[in-house]
């Protein structure tokens, strides 16, 4: 199975409300399709988001490191040669995480093509269906207390909820959601890098007094603050996920090494696509540190990769892949089915994505 062709297109997917965190404010998915054709007539389908508070990705950014490196380091060659393959993706240019991700998806999917296999049992996996939770976006707590019993009455029973606009509030927030829900779901909260450290272990202690019950807090204080990291993880009662802290396979080794964090959240979009992703999560099995798989806001050709590398580590106990359920509409034919929390694994070979309606191509 020869690579003959690689065409990059452009999907634009509303959202049904908008999506606000600590570090933006999203009302549509407007990502970057790839798709990977060959002499066989396979096609293999990608996305990349453009996250550039996060990954530094922007669509413009994307689309050049496609054309400038990964496609003229792949194109012509052979999708058996699968592990040459894969890596000199990851070689052929620093970062950009997102574009390798979007491409590494594409290989995988043409593999399992290839040997007629879906890519979670192409990866050992037995595991069919994964349970995802829904975002809550920062807003006025009343407001995130309506939007709790919103995501209740939709059938979610663990939400995630983002916090760290006006930090005063956060506490507020999580009590106005607590007694508006009672025990109906599991509180993970997400700070997106808001806080500082010692604010982070104020603000946690209280929600802990107050018996909010938070299952975890996703990356309390900025990214690059390693330090300030460990600091919360040692002083919190609340385990603390790395997100933001952990790109690469190499960042998770050392946060886990360093015990600067409790848990590590894993995305595609941050580690540059399955192949590294796989790397992370049997790392942290090693050291035996429970791991996330999350998403950025993307729709369900990268999502539905993601839901294929949850399926196949067990390792990876806690899900957070609802770019799809936030999405107004499905343009893509094909892949997981996303029934609200519920997420049944794509059993088609490869990744499952037969095509995307609504698609702007580039060329
Ligand atoms: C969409 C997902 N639930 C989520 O919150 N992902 C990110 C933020 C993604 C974005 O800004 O696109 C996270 O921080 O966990
Ligand atoms: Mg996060």
């Amino acid at each position: 199975m020869k690579i003959t062709e690689v065409r990059i297109g452009r999907i634009s997917v509303p959202l049904r409300v908008p999506f606000k965190t600590a570090l933006r404010r999203v009302d549509s998915v407007e990502d970057v399709i790839v798709e990977i054709h060959t002499d066989t007539g396979a096609v293999g389908y990608g996305e990349a988001p453009p996250t550039g508070v996060i990954t530094g990705d922007t669509t413009g950014a994307i689309i050049g490191a496609l054309k400038d490196h990964i496609i003229k380091t792949i194109i012509g060659r052979d999708v058996d040669d699968f592990e040459a393959l894969t890596d000199s993706v990851q070689k052929c240019i620093i970062h950009n995480s997102s574009a390798k991700a979007a491409v590494d998806m594409a290989l995988w999917d043409l593999y399992g093509q290839l040997y007629n296999i879906p890519v979670y049992k192409l990866l050992g996996g037995s595991k069919d269906k994964i349970v995802t939770d829904i975002t809550i976006s920062v807003n006025s707590p009343e407001e995130m207390a309506r939007d709790a019993i919103t995501a209740i009455n939709r059938g979610y029973d663990t939400l995630k909820v983002k916090v760290g606009v006006n930090p005063k509030l956060d506490v507020e927030r999580l009590s106005a959601i607590r007694n508006a829900i009672g025990a109906r779901a599991k509180l993970r909260i997400d700070a997106n890098q808001a806080w500082k450290p010692q604010e982070a272990v104020r603000i946690l202690n209280q929600m802990q007094e107050q018996e909010l019950d938070i299952e975890l807090v996703e990356q309390p204080v900025i990214a690059h603050d390693i330090e300030g990291l460990k600091y919360v993880t040692e002083r919190s009662y609340v385990p603390v996920l790395a997100d933001e802290s952990v790109f690469s396979p190499l960042d998770a080794m050392k946060i886990i090494q360093s015990g600067a964090a409790d848990l590590i959240n894993i995305k595609l979009m941050k580690c540059g696509g399955i192949t590294p992703a796989l790397k992370i999560a049997d790392a942290a099995s090693i050291m035996g540190v429970e791991c996330m798989l999350g998403c950025m806001l993307e729709a369900k050709v990268s999502v539905n990769a993601a839901v294929h590398v949850a399926c196949a580590r067990s390792i990876i106990t806690k899900i957070d892949l609802d770019g799809p359920v936030l999405c107004s509409e499905d343009p893509i034919i094909g892949g997981s089915i996303f029934d609200e929390k519920d997420i049944a694994v794509s059993k088609a070979p490869g990744l499952g994505i037969k095509g995307i309606e609504k698609i702007t191509y580039l060329d």
